[in-house]
């Protein structure tokens, strides 16, 4: 009977359907309780040898059974529309607070494991919802009301019913604890097994590069036996509550029954009384018993609850509390002033004394040794972080007084992550815009140089690309996030390391075309391969967490330092190649 307050607020999302559930599922306790009446009047009259309105009442007991099954069927119906409603909203929800987290929540939460709450659950969740609660409140009700007509008919009865039902309620709720922990111990194990199987089946192939195929195999057989063993746990305690309830049921009819005998053989009850009290008093326990039946579909959302608050409450890497749009009529400056970011746990900053401006409508390129900090700077950009200190301004106002969904609208991105989805190529690319045209599709799949390869396929634009765009190489995802970052018409663009797995000469050609059609936005590059960016307008170059410089090509080479260096690291490479 545990109801935790993350449950009753999921109830909240459908509360008159609910009502309606639990309205229809009194319903149908009734006609159980009037057949039971209806059985004992005739039982009576046969008792009594009277025979002209048993017909009647048999007439009146098959009414009672059509109209049960009539009352059922739609009671299942609106319940199950009530836990769809339940099921949608905290869905809806629930990914609008992944949203809000961001990119920064999973780096500390498993994507597994954020999959299983969302699915397995939320389905636990609609069980308990839509099944359990409207039962719990019947077996509130409805035994009180039995037993006050039971003391009407026979007071003797309630000796042996009262404290039956009493320690059918109350006597599960001692191992309600244990019962919560043992939840809690088997929830956490099919979180992680989740997240465990989902790396895997993401980390295949990484896997079978380094042959540790078998060594996962064996881990997760490891992980499946503990699930085994938390589930068992888990039933060993909520067998102990059903025999509890059981046990009470039993003893209780059999005591309510034994009375009735009683009565009935110390005259001082009539047949009726007798019959009503034998077949009342086990449709007294029947709100029980099938609460204890829709405990254990409903015991998943129980389980569930502490993960799903927890995710519906996490709090966001950064404060959604700007109030401005980031609606920029002409493409905004970008300027980094005196930044400073250290990830959390670590001491040495990521970035530190950072200013800079990536002038408006202009390309400016960050480039710099691994580890510079350059995807920070992009991360604190997009406020999936904030800086420490200093400040990041898009047309000269802070980054935090644009409201973050705006802010990110305002700046389309192409990683080296590209995630494209299983539906068509056109699909794909219309998420960054859903009223494109065909023309605007053709457009920007020209201009990021993968017109071409879409088109030659049997299906060209409807082609429908396997699950994370897997029949694409990885050069042709990369222009295909391209392009979709293109369709987003954001005056803001980054591309990080959005051509890495594009060969050279192809890069070269697609920055050409991308400096063009980009022409009117603020563009920011961060490239390992320098001559992807050796055109753009100013450089930055970063070295452990600092700028170093800032200028254009031709002064980076002469001044020597980093970027010198880094070109002529990239020429030693590119002749290693050829050699
Ligand atoms: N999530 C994180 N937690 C802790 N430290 C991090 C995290 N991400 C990056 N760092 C550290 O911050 C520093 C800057 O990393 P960043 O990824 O920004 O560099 P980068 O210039 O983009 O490198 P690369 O070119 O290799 O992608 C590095 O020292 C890195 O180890």
């Amino acid at each position: 009977m545990i109801v935790h307050t993350e449950l009753r607020r999921a109830a909240g999302h459908a509360r008159r359907t609910l009502l309606a559930a639990t309205l229809l599922q009194g319903a149908v306790t009734l006609t159980h309780l009037a057949q039971a009446a209806l059985l004992a009047l005739a039982l009576a009259h046969l008792a009594r040898g009277e025979t002209s309105g048993l017909p009647w009442l048999l007439a009146a007991v098959l009414a009672v059974v059509a109209a049960r099954a009539g009352l059922a069927l739609w009671q299942r119906r609106t319940a199950t529309r009530a836990g769809a409603r339940v099921r949608v909203a905290l869905r809806d929800e629930l990914l609008a607070q992944l949203g809000r987290l961001g990119p920064a929540h999973l780096t500390t939460a498993r994507a597994g494991a954020v999959r299983t709450t969302l699915v397995d659950g939320v389905e636990g969740v609609d069980a308990y919802v839509s099944r359990y609660l409207p039962q719990l409140l019947i077996t509130l009700t409805v035994p009180p009301l039995v037993l006050a007509a039971l003391a009407v008919v026979e007071p003797w009865a309630l000796l042996g019913l009262v404290p039956a039902l009493l320690l059918a309620l109350a006597g599960p709720r001692a191992w309600d604890r244990l019962l919560a922990a043992r939840g809690k111990e088997h929830w956490d194990t099919y979180e992680g097994l989740g997240a465990d199987y989902l790396e895997a089946l993401q980390g295949m192939p990484a896997l079978r590069a380094a042959g540790a195929v078998g060594r996962t195999r064996a881990r997760l057989e490891e992980r499946s036996a503990a699930l085994h063993r938390a589930t068992v746990a888990k039933l060993r305690v909520s067998l102990v509550d059903t025999a509890i309830t059981d046990l009470a049921i039993q003893g209780g009819t059999v005591a309510a029954a034994l009375l009735a005998c009683w009565s009935s053989v110390t005259g001082s009850t009539t047949a009726t009384g007798t019959y009503l009290v034998l077949l009342l008093a086990s449709e007294c326990f029947r709100p029980v018993r099938e609460l204890a039946r829709e405990w254990h579909a409903g015991y998943l959302g129980v389980s569930a609850a502490d993960g799903l608050q927890a995710l519906r409450t996490a709090e966001p890497a950064v404060p959604d509390t700007g109030a401005a749009p980031a609606h920029w009529t002409t493409p905004p400056e970008v300027r980094f002033d005196d930044v400073r970011f250290a990830y959390d746990g670590t001491s040495a900053p990521a970035l530190d004394g950072v200013s800079f401006t990536a002038q408006a409508g202009r390309t400016t390129a960050i480039v710099g040794p691994s580890g510079a900090g350059k995807s920070t700077l992009l991360a604190l950009l997009l406020r999936h972080q904030d800086p420490q200190r200093g400040t990041i301004t898009l047309d000269g106002r802070p980054t935090t007084e644009y409201t973050l969904d705006s802010l990110r609208q305002g700046i389309a991105v192409v990683s080296q992550e590209t995630y494209l989805f299983h539906a068509s190529i056109a699909d794909n690319l219309r998420l960054a815009r859903p009223g494109a045209t065909d023309d605007d599709l053709t457009r920007a799949a020209r201009v990021a140089g993968v017109h071409d390869e879409i088109a030659a396929l049997p299906d060209g634009y409807a082609t429908v690309l396997g699950e994370r765009g897997a029949t694409l190489s990885g050069g042709q995802r990369q222009r295909l996030a391209l392009a979709r970052a293109l369709l987003a018409d954001a005056p803001v663009l980054v591309l990080d390391e959005a051509t890495s797995s594009v060969d050279e000469r192809r890069e070269a050609d697609i920055l050409r075309e991308l400096m063009n059609a980009a022409s009117g936005r603020t563009v920011l590059v961060v490239a390992h391969r320098l001559a992807a960016v050796r055109h753009a307008d100013r450089i930055v170059v970063l070295d452990e967490g600092r700028v170093d410089a800032v200028g254009e090509h031709t002064g980076l080479v002469e001044a020597g330092g980093v970027y010198a260096r880094l070109v002529d690291a990239g020429r030693a490479h590119r002749g290693e190649l050829a050699a």
